[in-house]
């Protein structure tokens, strides 16, 4: 199976996307096409070997996978555009575009495509994403490939795609969730002594600690606080005036709103 990528729309995904790629060995550099309409800010990937382009129509030529990483209002134009290129027996299309569906695409281009959509994280970029993937006309040789291509760059889980905007919130916006989190902590840390690098470095260790205690142990979380809460003791005390505060609560109220705006937008 041929392994030419071609990734239209080249900016904060994108590029990550290519980058973890490239450092994966997934693939060579020159068997992938990247594009945008500035393609200065491409330099770097240009660099390291990989085709970067303003041309769709060409990009599309080139490759058998297209990944889709541009705006969600931007897709339908695209696809329009590259129609005349695109061929349902050569290309198999992979969207990570928010809140475009399956249907979406189809309306463009017809129900013969083999169709993706996936979602993962910036974290792509260091092959640490979790990718929820659905699939639509797809062969078991294709569902595994693409299965391949998300697994260099990190887990990736398969789903039904009525669940793809809650992967959206989970997985993708639960990165920027995590940096807030964790830029809390650095403001905390800042007040009771450390300077920032050290505060930074500790809290961002800490939670990638914690975060590998549940994916090597698969523990629940209470099981985790539990072995760090001595009683009467300082853990259980900051704990629970979070909680006073509204700490769950609000995180599951910021959930569910990412998940009403993606919902009610699209
Ligand atoms: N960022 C994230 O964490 C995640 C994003 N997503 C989804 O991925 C998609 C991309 O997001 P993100 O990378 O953040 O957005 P960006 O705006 O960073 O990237 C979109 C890119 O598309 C390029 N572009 C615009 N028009 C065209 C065109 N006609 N042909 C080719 N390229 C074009 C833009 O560059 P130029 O203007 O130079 O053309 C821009 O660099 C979105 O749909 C988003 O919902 C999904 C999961 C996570
Ligand atoms: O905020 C957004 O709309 C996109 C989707 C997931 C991450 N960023």
């Amino acid at each position: 199976m041929s392994k030419k990528i071609a990734i239209i729309g080249g900016g904060n995904l994108g590029t990550a996307i290519a980058e973890g790629l490239i450092s994966s060995g997934f693939i060579q550099p020159k068997h992938i096409i990247i594009t945008k309409r500035n393609i200065s800010t491409l330099q770097p990937l240009e660099e390291k070997g990989v085709l970067v382009s303003n041309n769709n129509a060409e990009a599309v030529k080139f490759a058998d996978w297209i990944i889709l990483a541009v705006k969600p209002f931007q897709v339908k134009d695209i696809l329009e555009q590259l129609q005349p290129d695109l061929d349902a027996k050569r290309h198999t299309l992979i969207s990570v575009i928010t809140g475009i569906w399956v249907k979406d695409m189809q309306e463009v281009v017809g129900e013969d495509f083999t169709l993706f959509r996936a979602m993962p994280n910036t974290a792509i970029a260091i092959r640490e994403s979790i990718t929820c993937i659905c699939k639509y006309n797809a062969s078991k040789e294709q569902e595994q490939f693409v299965k391949d291509l998300f697994n260099q760059l990190g887990k990736t889980v398969v789903i039904e795609e009525k669940l793809m905007d809650a992967a959206t919130v989970l997985g993708a916006c639960g990165t920027a969730y995590a940096m807030r989190y964790i830029r809390a902590n650095i403001q905390g840390g800042i007040e009771i002594g450390f300077d920032a690098a050290t505060a930074s470095l500790i809290a961002a260790q800490t939670v990638k600690g914690a975060a590998e205690l549940l994916l090597t142990k698969h523990t629940h979380p209470e099981q985790e606080i539990d072995k760090v809460t001595t009683p009467k003791g300082c853990t259980i005390a900051g704990l629970n005036e979070m909680e006073h505060q509204g700490f769950s609560s609000s995180l599951i109220k910021g959930v569910v709103t990412s998940y009403k705006k993606i919902v009610n937008d699209m």
